[in-house]
Parts: C-alpha cells; sequence; structure tokens
C-alpha cells in the first residue's frame, strides 16, 4: 500500500501477462522515440515517414504528436512554462504506457526544456528512450512565425520562448550542405539505430 502525489492507499495490480509476453507476440522491443525540435522542424514529417517505414517492416508503432494531443488528453494546457512542463510529463507517462505495451512509440512535440526531456528519460527503462533532434531550417507552413515576429502570438518557441537543444541526443538529423535530407532519408537514420540496437526483433 502506498501513497502517492495525491492519491492514498493505492496497491500496484500485476497483470497475468508480462512485457516480455508482449514483445514476443510482436517480435520487437517497446520503446520510445522522442523527437525534439522547434515549431516547423519537420517533427510530424518525420514521425509519420518513421511510422509508414516500420509499418512496413511489419513493426508496430504509434504516434504520440503535440498538436494532436492538445486536441484532446492536454487540451487544459496553454504554452505558459509549467503548461508546457506538464504537457511532456503526461505524454512522458502515455508513451511509457506505449513501450511497456511492446509498441515503438513515437513521440513528437517540441519539447523545448531539457529538464522535461530528460524527466521522461528517466521514466523509461533500460535506456529505452531514444532522443532525436532536428535541427533543420526554420519553414512556416503555418504562418506562426510570421505572427511571433509581429509580436501577435506572444511566448513563442524560439521567438521569445527558449528552446534548449539537446545536449547528448541518441540521434541527431543535421542538413547536409545545406541542404534538407529527405523525410525517408531522415527515418532511415531512425531505422537503421533502431535495427542496430536490436529493437526491430524480440
Ligand atoms: N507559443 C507557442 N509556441 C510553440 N508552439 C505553439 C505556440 N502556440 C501554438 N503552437 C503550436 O503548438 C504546437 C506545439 O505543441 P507542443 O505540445 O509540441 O509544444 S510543447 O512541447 O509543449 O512546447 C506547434 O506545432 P508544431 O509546429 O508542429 O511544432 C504549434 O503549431
Ligand atoms: N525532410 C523534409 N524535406 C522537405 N520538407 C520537409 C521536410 N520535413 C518537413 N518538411 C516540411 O516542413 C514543414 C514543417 O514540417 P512539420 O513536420 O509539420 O514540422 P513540425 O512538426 O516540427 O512543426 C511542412 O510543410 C513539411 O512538409
Amino acid at each position: 500500500m502506498s501513497t502517492l502525489g495525491n492519491s492514498m492507499n493505492i496497491f500496484w495490480q500485476e497483470s497475468p501477462i508480462g512485457k516480455l509476453e508482449r514483445q514476443k507476440l510482436l517480435n520487437q522491443k517497446g520503446c520510445v522515440v522522442w523527437i525534439t525540435g522547434l515549431s516547423g522542424s519537420g517533427k510530424s514529417t518525420l514521425a509519420c515517414s518513421l511510422s509508414r517505414e516500420l509499418y512496413e517492416r511489419g513493426k508496430l508503432s504509434y504516434i504520440l504528436d503535440g498538436d494532436n494531443l492538445r486536441h484532446g488528453l492536454n487540451k487544459d494546457l496553454g504554452f505558459k512554462a509549467e503548461d508546457r512542463t506538464e504537457n511532456i510529463r503526461r505524454v512522458g507517462e502515455v508513451a511509457k504506457l506505449f513501450a511497456d505495451a511492446g509498441l515503438i512509440c513515437i513521440a513528437s512535440l517540441i519539447s523545448p526544456y531539457r529538464k522535461d526531456r530528460d524527466a521522461c528519460r528517466a521514466m523509461l527503462p533500460d535506456s529505452n528512450f531514444i532522443e532525436a533532434s532536428l535541427f533543420l531550417n526554420e519553414r512556416d507552413p503555418k504562418g506562426l512565425y510570421k505572427l511571433a515576429r509581429a509580436g501577435k502570438i506572444k511566448g513563442f518557441t524560439g521567438i521569445d520562448d527558449p528552446y534548449d537543444p539537446p545536449l547528448n541526443c541518441e540521434i541527431e538529423i543535421n542538413q547536409k550542405d545545406g541542404v534538407c535530407p529527405m523525410p525517408s532519408a531522415m527515418a532511415g537514420e531512425v531505422v537503421t539505430y533502431l535495427e542496430d540496437k536490436g529493437y526491430l526483433q524480440d
């Protein structure tokens, strides 16, 4: 019996089927690929391309996209620092459940604060948290940078709200000779990492 946060008298309920059995069923290892980067840096594009590539190899993944989660689970949160921190904490907890289910969970969020990403990493066992960082040219398909620069959006990441780049991430995707890699090439980098580390078999 324990007391956690605001909950008292709570008990951990064991499941009859464990992570190892689920992984065997799926012939893969559960993990979290956490994609971080500025708005418009290509996070969703990489997440989608990676999910499709894994599907084509018979591997089950699920995307947790920041924008999408703010339509439901996180719709009570805004963009002030404590809301972003709570956003990342919740997504970290959900990602942990997906990884425990045996899936390759792809989280794509700006996740601007290093301490919040590190807290998610600490939730996952056995280095199952793979941080992929995007350093690509800024794009503005939604017109948000234009609005932020005009002062019409306050606290926009990279304009008047901070972004802490990772110091030691597992995968770094950069421009090559000033050219942005194709989405399939970005996904390929991540797939190669997962393959080399043994995540694509049980
Ligand atoms: N102030 C401000 N700063 C940054 N981004 C903003 C802001 N307001 C709205 N948006 C839109 O919200 C998307 C980012 O949501 P996230 O949940 O990934 O953000 S965070 O991780 O909590 O910082 C982000 O989506 P992406 O462009 O896909 O990153 C924007 O569309
Ligand atoms: N590797 C890429 N090559 C060319 N265009 C890209 C690439 N990655 C993203 N884009 C384009 O850049 C824009 C922003 O990408 P998106 O994935 O929505 O970024 P984010 O999720 O980080 O906001 C989109 O218009 C997308 O089509």
